[in-house]
């Protein structure tokens, strides 16, 4: 009989439930729903977080039925929770049902309000001393404040105690213990712009300058924390859940990314680098994130994180609207058939640019198209800009102290692609590894789930389970890198005036 560990990964783009054998963190079993995205005016960005419970225990259920189907008899021992950071949901303290539309972590509604706030430094000085953070509509505080702004109704019922605020995570964990247990873990909190990241709790003081009542936040615990049992009634009813912990953050537990000085990048919708900086808190000179790395008997570590808004998008949008890729996995076969671009830029800045320019009004540009320009190119370009991007954040991490890295490991959707894999390797001139399942995300939770019910010691122990599979090494000149490294700034240059 074999012991799993479930996890739930609720992503941008689709929700998921897998199954890990506890002892090898092979899939024995997963289920996935694509989720319907919402863009009703421009720079906004919603989901529906009814679609996304709904989700959630029918990927449960099939799971558990594919498990049961086995012959091994696999018995689940507990379950853990990860998901798309930063996207709000508010919802009805009794019937658990949402109020509003979840305002997604790409939303960029509230740049105004942001740009406004941003005026006063002191307050500039607080949000990054306590938070880590910059004041951008990216994270949770503003979202939540436009929609009791907007809606004086639900401030009223939010100040009574009747409306609960929480990230996906949040929300999950309250219907799956039928609102016994309103919870969140640290590293989602450190994205909410509310958390006091050097004690792990909630700031007084920036709930008041947002005007947030208190009531509605979650209790912040560990992330290997016993956080509720699932419901009777529901698919795996009596389950303990042991693990919650934010996507980027769970990605970097999965590969191994325990050690200070350790880097990882996920590429799903966008693309998140984090650097682990041990249980030292240190501040970016050059516009990247102070995160909570994972927290555990009270334990904070860091991360720098470099976040990009747009990377699997491009080839979305590639595929689904200007309809000139038929599926993501060919853009590896186009792309390779090509020597470069001929010159094409593709800077990807449908929300705006995120690290380390910041800029929420940016839009999305191509340049350098003359008549000879082909659609592969536009591809390649795309490919190439989420490249780039990741170089940028390498190099702000550079700026601000860390030494010239010697790996990274990579993960997400587009880490199958091994042309995209070695084109990094080239340009940020680095090793890159690939793990053997680039389900990092969802093995982070396993393993959050697995340290929670005592399977192991520490989070670094488990992650002992990571193994690599593949590795890029640079191959391009210097003065090759440096030729498309120029090209690339000046299109960015254009596209931030
Ligand atoms: N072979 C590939 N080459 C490039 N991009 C890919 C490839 N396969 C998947 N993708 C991209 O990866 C993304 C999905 O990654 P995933 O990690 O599942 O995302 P998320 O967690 O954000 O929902 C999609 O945007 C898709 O376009
Ligand atoms: O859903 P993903 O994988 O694109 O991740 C979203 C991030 O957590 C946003 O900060």
């Amino acid at each position: 009989m074999g012991e799993i560990l479930l996890a739930i990964d609720q992503g941008t783009t689709s929700t998921r439930v897998l199954a890990f054998d506890a002892e090898q963190l092979t899939v024995k079993a997963v289920h996935q729903i694509p989720l319907k995205q919402y863009y009703p005016s421009n720079g906004w960005v919603e989901h529906d977080a009814e679609e996304i419970w709904q989700a959630t225990v029918t990927c449960l259920k099939t799971v558990l039925e594919q498990l049961s189907e086995t012959t091994d008899s696999d018995t689940p021992t507990s379950i853990g929770i990860t998901n798309q950071r930063e996207t709000t949901v508010l919802w009805d303290r009794k019937t658990g049902h949402p109020v509003h539309k979840a305002i997604v972590w790409q939303d960029r509604r509230t740049a105004s309000h942001c740009e406004e706030l941003s005026k006063d430094t002191r307050l500039l000085k607080a949000v990054k001393e306590q938070t880590g953070l910059l004041l951008d509509p990216y994270f949770s505080a503003t979202k939540i404040a436009w929609i009791l702004d907007t809606h004086p109704d639900l401030r009223q019922q939010a100040q009574n105690g009747d409306i609960l605020f929480g990230n996906i995570e949040s929300y999950i964990l309250y219907r799956l213990t039928h609102g016994g247990s309103h919870k969140t873990d640290a590293t989602n909190a450190s994205r909410t712009m509310l958390c006091d990241i050097r004690q792990g709790t909630w700031s007084e003081d920036l709930l008041n300058v947002f005007d947030i009542p208190k009531t509605m936040m979650p209790e912040i615990c560990d992330n290997t924390h016993n956080f509720g049992s699932i419901s009777s009634g529901l698919p795996g009813a009596g389950l303990p859940i042991y693990g919650m912990v934010g996507d980027q953050q769970a990605a970097a537990i999965g590969q191994a990314c325990t050690q200070k000085g350790s880097i990882k990048s996920t590429y799903g919708t966008g693309c998140f680098l984090l650097e682990n900086t041990g249980q030292q808190l240190v501040y970016s000179q050059n516009r990247l994130l102070t995160t909570i790395a994972y927290q555990t008997v009270g334990i904070r570590s860091y991360a720098l994180e470099g976040s990009i808004f747009n990377a699997g998008t491009v080839i979305q949008w590639l595929r689904d609207d200007l309809g000139i890729l038929k599926s993501a996995s060919e853009s590896e076969t186009i792309v390779s058939e090509l020597g470069s671009t001929d010159g094409v830029y593709f800077v990807p800045a449908f929300t705006g640019m995120g690290a380390p320019h910041w800029d929420a009004d940016a839009r999305g540009m191509i340049t350098g198209l003359t008549r000879d320009s082909k659609a592969s190119h536009i591809i390649r370009a795309g490919l190439e800009s989420v490249v780039y991007q990741t170089n940028d954040l390498i190099s702000a991490l550079i700026k601000d102290g860390a030494s010239k890295p010697g790996i990274i490991r990579i993960d997400g959707g587009m880490a199958a692609n091994d042309w995209f894999a070695q084109f990094l390797a080239n340009i940020c001139d680095v090793r890159v590894e690939v793990p053997r399942s680039l389900e990092a995300t969802a093995i982070g939770a396993a393993l959050c789930a697995g340290v929670g019910e005592g399977r192991w010691p520490t989070l670094a122990d488990a992650a002992k389970t990571a193994t690599m599979e593949k590795s890029f090494k640079p191959v391009m000149t210097n003065d090759e890198r440096q030729n498309l490294l120029s090209g690339w700034h000046k299109a960015v240059a254009r596209c931030l005036l």
